[in-house]
């Protein structure tokens, strides 16, 4: 059975026994979000990143899920996309489309992935631009607070240096405050050029939900959540930069992963 609590800032907490637990908890909390954001505003606007994350979406292709989400509603989009064709084993867009997205009904559409024949800067530009068209039309809400787009849910995977999306730690890219989408030439992890959401977009969505399997995250994990001693030290951590203006925050985790949170403890 999966630990929950609500840590007082850094949003809900659930760690979960083992992976299968973990991936019908998140498809569940998927499938019931596009159902209440379906009702609120007639769509669905699901933000995905790459990794070991989309492995963890893949029961939403099998039943119950297949059947009851509503596909035609969705619009689907990309935290963060590497710059490479979108058939190169790199391309976040093929890692979702071969795991999930051509095995339901999603408008071709409303995919919103991004193009793959021009430098990762253009890219970035074109992306943003179709973004803020959509925003225009109201397919995706607009922030209430501020000029971003409020996507109702985006999902982040995390690398155990604790990066989000593209923004890794003590990166330019973090400081970009007045673009939705930027780009890199030097991410630390290959491949070097990639697009990513800046953080005011990140933490304008309705949603964020961060998911980190694996021992090899779990100090991560507690520099993202955890109380610490010494904030400053974590402060340029983008897991931990992630702090919805006014949306909700979910972390999921595997045991491995949660193993080092302060008051860590699985009942045997
Ligand atoms: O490079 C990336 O890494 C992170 C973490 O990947 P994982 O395979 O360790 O889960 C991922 O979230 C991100 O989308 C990807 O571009």
């Amino acid at each position: 059975m999966a630990l929950t609590w609500t840590h007082k800032d850094r949003g809900e907490i659930r760690v979960h026994e083992d992976l299968e637990e973990l991936s019908i908890d998140l498809v569940d909390y998927i499938a019931e979000m596009s159902e209440a954001s379906i009702k609120e505003h007639g769509a669905f606007c699901i933000v995905l990143s790459g990794g070991s994350l989309i492995n963890l979406l893949g029961k939403l292709v099998e039943t119950p899920y297949n059947k009851i989400v509503d596909w035609a509603k969705w619009y689907v989009f990309w935290a963060e996309e590497r710059v490479v064709s979108k058939n190169h084993d790199d391309s976040n867009y093929k890692l979702a489309k071969d795991n999930l997205l051509s095995k339901v009904n999603v408008f071709p559409r409303h995919i919103c992935s991004i193009n793959d024949t021009v430098s990762g800067e253009e890219a970035a530009t074109k992306y943003e631009f179709a973004i803020r068209q959509m925003v225009k039309t109201r397919t995706v809400t607009a922030s209430e607070i501020n000029d971003c787009p409020k996507f109702d849910l985006i999902l982040l995977g995390m690398g155990s240096d604790g990066h989000v999306a593209s923004l890794f730690p003590n990166h330019p890219a973090l400081e970009v405050k007045d673009d939705w989408v930027t780009y890199l030439t030097d991410s630390p992890k290959p491949p070097p050029e990639r697009i990513t959401f800046t953080l005011p977009v990140i933490n304008s969505a309705a949603r964020v939900v961060v998911v980190a399997t694996g021992e090899s995250k779990a100090n991560a994990v507690h520099l993202a959540i955890d109380d610490l001693p010494s904030l400053e030290r974590s402060l340029s951590l983008p897991a931990r930069l992630v702090q919805p203006s006014s949306g909700n925050l979910i972390w999921f985790m595997d045991k491995p992963a949660g193993s080092k949170l302060d008051g860590f403890k699985f009942p045997e």
